[in-house]
C-alpha cells in the first residue's frame, strides 16, 4: 500500500509541529523518519495512524484520501516504544486480541492457527502461554510486533519500538525486523531519533527538524551528500571549521577546498572523525592531542590545533600516540556550506 502525505500541517493550541510535510512512501518500503526530540516524528506518524487529525493537507492510502478515515478502519498495525501489552492476558492471548475484537469473524481454530503461525514468525515457538512478566524486554517487543501483524495491517507503523532495550538487543532485533520486512513486504514507517538504527533499517530516511522535512533520500545518499549542517551534526559526529569562502574556494585549518556552491562570505567546514588523518611529521594542520580514548574499533584522539579548535580524530586500534605529543592532521573528506546553511 503507498502512502501519500500531500502538504500536511499540524498546530497543537498555537504551536505548529509540522509544517506542510510532503512525502510519497512506495509499497513494501521500509521508511525511517528520523530526527531529534520535538521535531515532529510522532506527530506525522499519529496522522498516518489516524489517532491524530492534520489541520490542513491530505493523507492518501493509494489512492484513497484516507484524511479523516478512523483508526480502526485504516487497516495500520502499530507497536511503540509504551504501547505495552496486556500483562494480565497470556503472550497468545495478546496476540489473538485483535482478531478477537474485528470485524471479520474468525472460528477459535483459526486463530489459534493464525497465533502459532506469528510466534513462529517472530521466532518465539512455545512461548504462548506465558505471560508479559515472564519473558524479556526483547521478546515483549517482538509479540507487540506479532499482536500488530494478527490483523493483517496494509501498513505498518513503529514508533521507536527498541528504545527501551539495550544496544545489543536493539542490534538483534533490528536484523531481525529487516528479515521480517522483507519475507512479508508490508509498507512500513519506522520513527526513531538514533541515526544508527535508522541507516541501518531504512530503504530511505526522512530528516526532519522542527516540523519540517530536512533532507530525505537513501542511507547512502544522505550520509555522502548531507545538504546542510545540520543534517551532517545529526548523522554522526563531526568537527567544525570556521573559515571564509571566496571566488569558489575555501580556506579552513589551513586547508584550501573548491566549494563552488557556496557564495562568498563565511562558511563552515565540517570533516568526520574518519576522515581526518594523523600524522607525526609532514604535512597539514599542526595540532596537540589532549586525550585519547580507546574503544574496541579504533582509537579516538582528541585534539586542538593552534588556534585552539578542538577536534576528533579516529584512528587505528594499534596506533602508538598520547596526551601531549604533536602531530599534523590532514582532511581526507570534507562538507562546506555558508553560514546558517
Ligand atoms: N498533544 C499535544 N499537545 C501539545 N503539543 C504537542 C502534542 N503532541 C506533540 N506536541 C508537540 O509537538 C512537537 C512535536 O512532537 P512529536 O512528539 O511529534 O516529536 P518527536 O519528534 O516524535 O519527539 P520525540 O522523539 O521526543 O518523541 C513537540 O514540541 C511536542 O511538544
Amino acid at each position: 500500500m503507498k502512502i501519500t502525505l500531500d502538504n500536511v500541517v499540524k498546530t497543537f493550541d498555537t504551536f505548529r509541529a509540522v509544517h506542510g510535510v510532503s512525502l510519497e512512501i512506495e509499497s513494501g518500503e521500509l521508511l525511517a523518519l528520523l530526527g531529534p526530540s520535538g521535531s515532529g516524528k510522532t506527530t506525522i506518524l499519529r496522522m498516518v495512524a489516524g489517532l491524530e487529525f492534520p489541520d490542513s493537507g491530505r493523507i492518501l492510502f493509494g489512492d484513497v484520501d484516507a484524511t479523516d478515515i478512523p483508526v480502526r478502519e485504516r487497516g495500520v498495525g502499530f507497536v511503540f516504544q509504551h504501547y505495552a501489552l496486556f500483562p494480565h492476558m497470556t503472550v497468545a492471548e495478546n496476540i489473538a486480541f485483535g482478531m478477537k475484537v474485528s470485524k471479520v469473524r474468525r472460528s477459535r481454530a483459526e486463530i489459534d492457527a493464525r497465533v502459532n503461525q506469528l510466534l513462529q514468525l517472530v521466532k518465539l515457538p512455545g512461548l504462548g502461554n506465558r505471560f508479559p512478566s515472564q519473558i524479556s524486554g526483547g521478546q515483549r517487543q517482538r509479540v507487540a510486533l506479532a499482536r500488530a501483524l494478527a490483523v493483517d495491517p496494509k501498513v505498518l507503523l513503529l514508533d521507536e519500538p527498541f528504545g527501551a532495550l539495550d544496544a545489543n538487543v536493539r542490534r538483534d532485533l533490528r536484523r531481525w525486523l529487516r528479515e521480517i520486512h522483507q519475507e512479508l513486504g508490508i509498507t512500513t514507517i519506522f520513527v526513531t531519533h538514533d541515526q544508527e538504527e535508522a541507516l541501518d533499517l531504512a530503504d530511505r530516511v526522512v530528516i526532519l527538524d522542527q516540523g519540517k522535512i530536512a533532507q530525505m533520500g537513501t542511507p547512502r545518499d544522505v550520509c555522502r551528500n548531507p545538504n546542510s549542517a545540520f543534517v551532517t551534526r545529526f548523522l554522526g559526529d563531526a568537527n567544525r571549521f570556521s573559515g571564509v569562502s571566496s571566488n569558489g574556494r575555501v580556506t579552513v585549518a589551513g586547508v584550501e577546498v573548491a566549494t563552488a556552491a557556496i557564495p562568498d562570505g563565511p562558511a563552515e567546514m565540517y570533516v568526520r572523525p574518519t576522515d581526518l588523518i594523523w600524522s607525526r611529521e609532514g604535512q597539514g594542520v599542526p595540532v596537540r592531542i589532549t586525550r585519547v580514548l580507546d574503544r574496541a574499533d579504533g582509537r579516538r584522539i582528541l585534539a586542538e590545533t593552534e588556534d585552539g579548535t578542538h577536534i576528533e580524530i579516529d584512528a587505528d586500534v594499534d596506533l602508538d600516540v598520547e596526551a601531549g605529543q604533536r602531530g599534523f592532521v590532514q582532511v581526507k573528506r570534507a562538507n562546506v556550506y555558508g553560514a546558517g546553511a
